[in-house]
């Protein structure tokens, strides 16, 4: 049975001849199509469906057949959604199946021979269909909470420093994609795909303006938290993991608890071993001080993490770099097998895909300087660039062909020739102008009124996750192993610690009770509540990459910042503890402190809780400004400041007033540090005076009171008590600050891109009009 050619009425000229491998024609216009009298006008209009699927009018081995038993309505989309592609294609003969009672599917040589068949009931149609689709049409009808995604003239801008006005990225993109596809987005290095991905999944940075429609389900919905997963370019990963710790923690996080610990475990492993990592799963991701996994484990890592939950709505950024080809294909095909079972939505940017990997692609967006060269079925790409004179040669990767002949980065470099005699700037602006006036274009704007007009399901969050409890349990775990292996946390620190403690312990080595022991002991005291809880800074670079993964699980809404705080409060307290009690007592009985075990207790525990304090304010400078070097710098200033007005280099009672008085002594964690250690020091002490008129001997409290100007109305306990208060305060601090930035931005942002009565588009002046 010979399948009819159809030439789209897009096409410009007729269709060449094709070679095997360039595949199936797009059915066209419906117009085109012979219908019978009985088809009503809705569906015929029903027919652009199928553009996605298309005749393989390469070598046809067997034919199976479909029969509709009751011809009544053409069946909705959904119900004609992907066919594990390349095996099964849609012949074009299905747009006569109203009247001809059968549907042709065509099926390549090599795949889907011999099937059982059955009888499907679909939207009142009897269908007889192979096992393997009943399957997936089953699977498909149960979740019909997929997720269509659709974007109609997407702007979006950026400051342009040259000009001082905006600079567009991206220039008035339409398109769409549907549960159970694959779209990959394709262009040159800088042509946008990122920003189109960011865009669509609700990630711009903060120095963009959008405009245009996104819908989700034909609604105007927020992504991000949990509503779908973002694979990004880099790999955000704990480095101190191995592969299997990695994924498993992420699965207890991200499974539900009604899942056993060996269904997780389970999840976890088969994931791997889908991404063909099973060989690496004991080996540590690694980062820059220990060489662990390669670029591409680590991208299949991240791909991991990700798959575990099987999102709604995917977004790869460059899923298969650094992969090679084999890699690439066998990544690239378990996730469009995973989309196609469980209609899940994804949307992958993809730079340079093997012939292989791009036949495996639903659809294609081929991007250039932020505008659409091509958006349509990747199987009818090649046609279309044929069509407009460049025609993929013989032999070449027709990927390939795209992205040399849309590639104007090198025109002033390389040879005229690959159509004709025309630079990649001229072949650019030919191909934008043909999109916009094709057939193709009209189809999928017409597809994209469609699947806004259903008005499909409202997006919801990821249900069933793991309960916070566990998130907590989990986050507290990891982090601790994190901290033991990470020799820059903690480990670091404690050895500079011991070696600070033994300068102090030998320098102010048994200080005795001398009068002049008053002020050495001041010193010490001092050194200790603000130098020794300043190095608590030091494990600032690990917190802020500690930051860059939280920042990537709760966009992806893998947990909340409430369990991450949590979790990360007690991981660090063992080892906080652990720092002040073996240095702190070098420390302490070197010098000769005040003797009492309860005295070196209170010593300890205001030490641990400075360092708490520090800790906890760099996480919300870290909240504030991520970058680490920038972190450091302003932290090291704010704890200069507060360094300063605690009420030792200044004595309380001269502070300049208002400002360094009230409010800056009382905010100064150091004020209270300083007070309390030095009432657990002075306390009960006695010493000789050596002043001139005064008693012979001085108690701790007087001097307290007139040396050290502390305030005695209250004990020693509710100065750490203050700074426990201050730890708990500037925690939630960093959780408001988190979750206000989470819902403010994207109201910037919505407002930025309101719509304004003048509002016109940025046009790409390179763009001939
Ligand atoms: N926030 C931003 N501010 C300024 N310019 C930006 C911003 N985001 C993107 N751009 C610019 O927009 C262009 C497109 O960037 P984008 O990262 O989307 O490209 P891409 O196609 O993903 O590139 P690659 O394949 O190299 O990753 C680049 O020129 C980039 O510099």
């Amino acid at each position: 049975m010979d399948s009819p050619t159809y030439v789209p009425r897009w096409t410009p000229s007729p269709s060449p001849p094709r070679t095997p491998r360039e595949g199936p024609v797009i059915l066209g216009d419906h117009d085109d199509i012979e219908t019978d009298s009985s088809v009503s006008e809705e569906s015929v209009h029903d027919l652009p469906f199928f553009q996605n699927y298309s005749t393989h009018d390469g070598k046809k081995a067997s034919i199976s057949s479909t029969r509709i038993k009751n011809t009544s309505v053409p069946p909705p989309i959904p119900f004609l959604g992907p066919i594990e592609a390349p095996s099964l294609r849609l012949d074009s003969s299905v747009s006569r199946f109203s009247e001809a009672e059968q549907v042709t599917m065509v099926v390549p040589i090599e795949e889907e021979i011999n099937h059982d068949y059955s009888t499907l009931n679909l939207n009142g149609m009897n269908m007889e269909m192979p096992q393997r689709i009943e399957h997936k049409y089953d699977n498909q009808m149960m979740a019909s909470n997929g997720i269509h995604l659709t974007w109609k003239d997407l702007w979006v801008t950026v400051p342009d420093k040259k000009t001082g006005g905006r600079r567009a990225i991206l220039q008035g993109l339409t398109g769409y994609v549907e549960p159970g596809q694959v779209l990959a987005i394709m262009g040159p290095s800088g042509c946008g795909k990122s920003t189109l991905l960011d865009t669509l999944a609700g990630r711009l940075d903060s120095n963009t303006r959008q405009k245009g429609e996104i819908l989700i389900n034909g609604r105007r919905q927020a992504l991000a938290f949990g509503t779908s997963a973002y694979v990004t370019q880099d790999d955000t990963l704990m480095t101190t993991l191995t592969v299997r710790e990695a994924v498993y923690y992420s699965a207890q996080l991200q499974l539900p608890d009604s899942m056993s610990k060996s269904e997780k475990k389970e999840r976890a492993e088969s994931t791997i071993r889908d991404m063909g990592l099973q060989e690496a799963m004991n080996t540590r991701i690694g980062g820059w001080s220990v060489k662990g996994l390669s670029g591409g484990q680590k991208r299949r890592v991240s791909i991991c993490i990700e798959l575990l939950t099987r999102p709604k709505l995917l977004f790869l950024d460059e899923p298969t770099s650094g992969l090679d080809s084999a890699a690439s294909y066998h990544v690239m095909n378990r996730i469009i097998k995973i989309a196609e079972q469980d209609r899940r939505t994804v949307i992958a940017s993809i730079h340079q895909p093997s012939s292989e990997v791009f036949e495996l692609f639903h659809n294609l967006c081929l991007l250039s300087s932020g505008r659409t060269i091509y958006f349509g079925p990747t199987s009818a790409a090649n046609e279309y660039f044929s069509l407009n004179g460049f025609p993929c040669p013989p032999m070449r990767n027709p990927s390939d062909h795209f992205l040399r002949t849309i590639n104007k980065d090198f025109d002033s470099d390389i040879e005229k020739g690959l159509g004709g005699n025309k630079t990649a700037a001229e072949a650019i602006n030919i191909l934008v102008k043909s999109y916009k006036s094709s057939e193709i274009s009209n189809l999928v704007q017409r597809r994209v009124l469609e699947i806004c007009q259903q008005n499909g399901g409202s997006l919801e969050k990821k249900g069933n996750q793991a309960s916070f409890i566990t998130q907590c349990l989990v986050l507290t775990r990891r982090s601790f192993v994190n901290m033991y292996r990470d020799l820059g946390y903690y480990w670091l620190r404690f050895a500079i610690y011991i070696a600070l403690c033994l300068c102090v312990g030998t320098i102010y080595y048994d200080i005795g009770s001398t009068y002049g022991s008053i002020q050495a002991r001041g010193s010490m005291l001092m050194f200790v509540a603000a130098f020794l809880t300043f190095m608590a800074i030091g494990g600032f670079p690990s917190f802020v990459e500690d930051m860059k993964i939280f920042t990537r699980e709760r966009l992806n809404g893998h947990y909340g910042v409430a369990s991450f705080v949590i979790g990360n409060t007690f991981s660090s307290i063992p080892y906080l503890l652990l720092i002040s009690l073996a240095p702190g007592a070098i420390a302490y009985y070197l010098v000769g402190l005040q003797k009492g075990i309860d005295h070196f207790v209170y010593f300890a525990l205001m030490l641990f809780a400075c360092m708490m304090l520090v800790e906890s304010l760099m996480m919300i400078v870290a909240s504030i400004v991520p970058d680490f070097l920038m972190g450091i710098i302003t932290g090291a200033g704010i704890q200069g400041v507060m360094m300063l007005n605690g009420g030792f280099f200044r004595l309380p009672d001269d502070l300049p007033k208002p400002f360094w008085k009230y409010p800056m002594y009382y905010i100064a964690f150091h004020k209270y540090a300083n007070q309390g250690f030095y009432k657990n020091e002075f306390e009960g002490l006695t010493f000789p005076n050596e002043q001139v008129g005064g008693p012979a001997v001085i108690t701790g409290d007087y001097i307290l009171r007139n040396f050290w100007q502390v305030e005695l109305g209250y004990s020693k306990w509710v100065d750490v008590a203050i700074i426990f208060g201050m730890v708990i305060l500037y925690r939630v601090m960093f959780l408001g600050i988190i979750k206000t930035a989470e819902k403010v931005k994207p109201m910037i942002r919505a407002f930025l891109a309101r719509p304004t009565k003048r509002s016109t588009h940025v046009q790409d002046p390179t763009l001939d009009h």
